[in-house]
Order: C-alpha cells, then sequence, then structure tokens
C-alpha cells in the first residue's frame, strides 16, 4: 500500500448535517472546531459539511434563517460521497419537514451499505437566544420519519418536553424508545435552579456500536455549575464531541465522559466575543483531572473512605499463576507480585493462598491476590485485585475495614471514572497492547488513550497491563505511566534477575524524569 493510501486509511470521516452560523459558536462551524480538537496525526478525524440553513447570528440572537433546498441539500451528500463515506453522521438544524424527509431516506440507503455508521441528531430548533429556527411542525415529523434512524438523540431539557410532551426524563426517554431511537443523552444545563449541571445518558438494549455493548444503561454526569455567558454553542460541541469521540472508536459511556470533560474544559477556558458573550473554548483533548465529571450511579454505593494506601510504589508488577512462579519472581528480585490462579479447586486455592502470603510477607513483598477476594480476607492478604464485574458482589466494606489494598481493573474513560469512585489503591488500564494471556475481544488500549489516561487520573496509581514487554515498555512510560503488569514477559524470560533488573531500571529512570508526556 502507498503512504497515501495508508493515510487515507486512516482518516475517519465525520459529516455534520447543521446549519451555518456565521458568529461561528455553534452550528457547522463548531462542529468543525470541536472535530479538529480531537484529531490527532495518530488519529485524524476529518469532518465534511451539509449545509441545511444559513443563519445570520450574533452574540444576541438570530437575525434570519434561510433553509437550503432539499435538491441543494443531496447535491452535497452526493458530492461527499464521490470521495468517502462517513463513519459518524452528526446532525444540527434541520429546519423544515422537506428536509426531515430526505434526510430520513437518504440515512435509511446509506445504512443498507454501511452497517456500521452511527447517527447522532442535536435536535436544535431554538437557538438559546430564544429564536426559532426551524417550522412549529419539525419534531412531528422528526419523531415519525427521523427518530428510527438515529441511533442517539441528544436533547436539552425544553427540547425533551417539546419531543415527548413528557416527564421525568425516564419516561419521556422511554416514549422516544418506541420511536426506534436507541440512545438519548438529556443534557441538563437547562435546568437552573442547581448550582451544577447533570447530563443523563439513557441506553437501549439496542444500541450498538463497532461491537461495544453499553456497559450501565443509565448514566448520569454531574459537574458544578460553570456561572458566565461566554457559552454559546456549548449544547452543540457536546454533540459535536461526542461525533469526535464516537468517531475515534470510544465505546457510547467512554465518549459521554469525553465529551463532558470537553464542554468543562471549553465553559472553564471560554473565548470572549463582547465583554458578556462569548463560546466556549476549544482547546484539544480534555487534559486536567479538574474537567472530569462525577459519575452518579444508580448501583452503586461508593465507600466514603479510601482504601488503605500503598506502601511502596508498585514498578514492576509481576502477575503469576502459582506459588512455584512466585518464588522464581522472588528470587529474581520482583517487589510486587499477583497470584492470579483461575482454578476452581477450594482446597488448591486456599493451600496456594496461604503459601503465597507466608512467603511474600517474609520478604515484605506486595501482595495481591486476583479475583479470591474471601480467601484473600480470612487469610490476612496484603491486598486483592479485583475486575469492575466483581465490585458488586465483593464485600468492599469488608476488605477496606480490615486494611486490605485494593486494585481494580478498567477498560477505558467511563470505567476508570467509575473505579475511581471506589477509592482503590491503584487503578490497572488494559490491555494496552495485544496479550495472548487473557481474551479482550480484540478491544486494545494503545498508547494515545494511556496518555490521556495518565493526565485526566493523575492522583491515583495507574498500572498498565497487557502485552508488555522489555521491547514495548519505554513507549508505555513515556506516557506518564509509572506501574507495569506483566505475565507473559516475566513467565518467559530467559534469564529472569536480569530481566528484572532491566525493567526495574527502565522504571526507576522514567520516575526520576517524570516527563510531561507528550502524545496528549
Ligand atoms: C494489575 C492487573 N490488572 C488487571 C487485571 C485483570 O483483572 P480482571 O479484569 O479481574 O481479569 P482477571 O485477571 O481476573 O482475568 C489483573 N489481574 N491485574
Ligand atoms: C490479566 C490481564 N488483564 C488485562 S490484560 C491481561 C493479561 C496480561 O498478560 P500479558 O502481560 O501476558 O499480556
Ligand atoms: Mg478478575
Amino acid at each position: 500500500m502507498t503512504d497515501s493510501a495508508n493515510r487515507a486509511n486512516k482518516t475517519t470521516v465525520i459529516w455534520s448535517i447543521a446549519g451555518s452560523d456565521n458568529s461561528a459558536g455553534a452550528g457547522i462551524q463548531a462542529d468543525l472546531k470541536t472535530s479538529q480538537s480531537f484529531s490527532t496525526p495518530e488519529q485524524p478525524l476529518h469532518l465534511c459539511t451539509l449545509v441545511t440553513a444559513i443563519t445570520a447570528q450574533h452574540s444576541s440572537g438570530v437575525d434570519s434563517c434561510m433553509a437550503v433546498s432539499v435538491a441543494m441539500l443531496h447535491q452535497q451528500a452526493m458530492a461527499l460521497l464521490k470521495d468517502a463515506k462517513p463513519t459518524v453522521i452528526k446532525i444540527g438544524l434541520l429546519v423544515n419537514k422537506l428536509q426531515v424527509l430526505w434526510l430520513a431516506d437518504f440515512l435509511q440507503e446509506l445504512r443498507q451499505q454501511q452497517t456500521d455508521l452511527l447517527v447522532i441528531y442535536d435536535p436544535v430548533a431554538i437557538s438559546s437566544s430564544g429564536s426559532r429556527m426551524a417550522d412549529a411542525d419539525l419534531y412531528q415529523a422528526v419523531m415519525q420519519h427521523l427518530l428510527p434512524q438515529l441511533d442517539l438523540l441528544t436533547p436539552n431539557l425544553p427540547e425533551l418536553e417539546a419531543f415527548t410532551k413528557a416527564a421525568p426524563a425516564k419516561q419521556a426517554v422511554q416514549q422516544l424508545f418506541e420511536f426506534g431511537v436507541k440512545a438519548v443523552l438529556v443534557k441538563g444545563g437547562h435546568n437552573f435552579d442547581t448550582q451544577s449541571c447533570t447530563d443523563e445518558l439513557f441506553i437501549s438494549p439496542q444500541f450498538s456500536f463497532r461491537g461495544y455493548p453499553a456497559y450501565s444503561h443509565q448514566i448520569s454526569l454531574r459537574s458544578p455549575r460553570q456561572q458566565h455567558q461566554f457559552n454559546h454553542g456549548t449544547g452543540c460541541c457536546f454533540s459535536s464531541a461526542l461525533a469526535a469521540a464516537l468517531a475515534l472508536g470510544y465505546a457510547l459511556e467512554d465518549a459521554f465522559v469525553v465529551a463532558k470533560s470537553y464542554i468543562n474544559q471549553g465553559l472553564s477556558q471560554p473565548v470572549a466575543i463582547t465583554e458578556c458573550s462569548g463560546t466556549l473554548g476549544h482547546w484539544g483533548f480534555p487534559a486536567k483531572a479538574d474537567y472530569l465529571p462525577e459519575l452518579l450511579t444508580e448501583d452503586l454505593q461508593p465507600p466514603a473512605k479510601s482504601f488503605a494506601p500503598l506502601k511502596a510504589p508498585l514498578g514492576l508488577y509481576v502477575i503469576v499463576p502459582s506459588v512455584a512462579e512466585l518464588q522464581r519472581a522472588l528470587a529474581a528480585g520482583v517487589k510486587t507480585l499477583q497470584l492470579r490462579i483461575k482454578s476452581t479447586d477450594q482446597v488448591l486455592l486456599r493451600q496456594e493462598i496461604q503459601q503465597a502470603i507466608q512467603l511474600c510477607q517474609q520478604h515484605d513483598i506486595q501482595l495481591f491476590i486476583n479475583d479470591h477476594w474471601q480467601l484473600a480476607l480470612e487469610l490476612g492478604a496484603y491486598g486483592v485485585h479485583l475486575g469492575q464485574e466483581d465490585i458488586n458482589s465483593a464485600n468492599l466494606a469488608a476488605l477496606r475495614q480490615a486494611g486490605l489494598r485494593l486494585g481494580l481493573s478498567s477498560h477505558g474513560f467511563y470505567k476508570l471514572l467509575r473505579a475511581q469512585q471506589f477509592q482503590p489503591s491503584y487503578l490497572a488500564i488494559g490491555a494496552v497492547f495485544a496479550t495472548q494471556t487473557k481474551e479482550m475481544g480484540g478491544k486494545l488500549q494503545g498508547l494515545q488513550k494511556l496518555a490521556r489516561y495518565s493526565a485526566l487520573f493523575p492522583t491515583i496509581p495507574l498500572v498498565a497491563i497487557g502485552g508488555i514487554h522489555e521491547h514495548n515498555a519505554q513507549a508505555v512510560l513515556a506516557c506518564g505511566i509509572q506501574h507495569l503488569a506483566v505475565v507473559q514477559a516475566f513467565a518467559k524470560a530467559a534469564e529472569p534477575t536480569l530481566w528484572v533488573q532491566q525493567m526495574q531500571q527502565l522504571i526507576a529512570g522514567a520516575q526520576l524524569e517524570q516527563k510531561p508526556c507528550s502524545m496528549i
């Protein structure tokens, strides 16, 4: 393959079907800025536009709005299809029923050729300044014709009410699901009674994107309300940020966390146009923990207190399947270990866990017991490592009270946020690279995401796991990660002591340097 073909292969195409906002806070102009903010040389995004309307706007209102004809919309689509099909389509302002009907037909046809297309509709009809831009019968046409073609609808509270006349939001969303839309993200910014801003994502079991099943079916994210008027286009950019994150291949719940953080970042550093008006800033991928929202989970009661901190940095963290291997690791100089036995034989488990605990206590080694938290608790282990699916069933309060350290697995922005709420001793993130040790369904984190995690979660030890070997460890460390967990790399090391020394030196060097990450 040629270089240029390779490059084109990497580029993900997004379409924005929306109105032009000549003041560039919302509409197509905002969609372009947002997608550009998420685009990198490693994962380029290219946003193409189908203009539905030309508006004349300024900071306090919309002076006029001229709809583009359906014939012209069609020509724009046909022209774009001569180059490339979109992976994600974000729809914004639609002005009249004719546009809705054309779009519904067009999407139905496109979906037949492209089954993994994802369509998001941000149903703007009235601008934030109160100016009506769409015909009064628009939503009725949308309900009947467009909703079945949509994956995700992102109404704010007045728009949700205009669609369904129902309250509360859960009931309204149920009605929308019945019309065929697969997920609804209700933007809570118009609930001005509160000092915070809570957005809620409802995902129907029908939603799927590139094989990512939804982890949870209702997720609420809350952030403090930012009290200023430099917020033109916020709702629009929220949906564009979702579109961009989905185009990068993120699961929907991860895209939600990232989009909300993007908005928080943009509102924290807005662009003032006049003294009392402006737009949110577009400053790249959200890069500070301050921008992360708080996750309000329906099913979990995170503990008020944190788990015991680690006695020493994890550094090189070797995972072994037996006491025999654990002894080999101890002899090689490993200081952090995990016993990961996938047998259900209770006699063997008890025996191995007890022996491992004793050995590690003698050598003052940090030992985590994988999965078997009851035995770990009973036998007085130093710590346990659990998966996210274990959080609901394990007695976390008992583990914390007994002083055990807790490590939790995570596989993305949403799960990191969820796991962090339990205030564990560390968070693991994987699989970074392809691994033979655990079936990961082909979903790998890669280095770019690692760098983003370490910027967003700087206060808790982050451990990278999955396919880490001596040849790629440096690249992982360069992402700001300071702890590396390995299975095969140690198991296969021909000279374990030398190998451990080499890895520990690499990690110590990176900890000393504390390089700022260049890959965010
Ligand atoms: C350090 C570390 N990180 C992740 C895992 C994986 O834990 P989990 O998701 O529970 O999967 P299993 O290891 O139980 O198969 C881990 N064990 N250690
Ligand atoms: C347990 C686990 N969890 C995520 S990846 C992984 C396996 C890591 O093994 P290896 O270091 O051999 O790739
Ligand atoms: Mg497990």
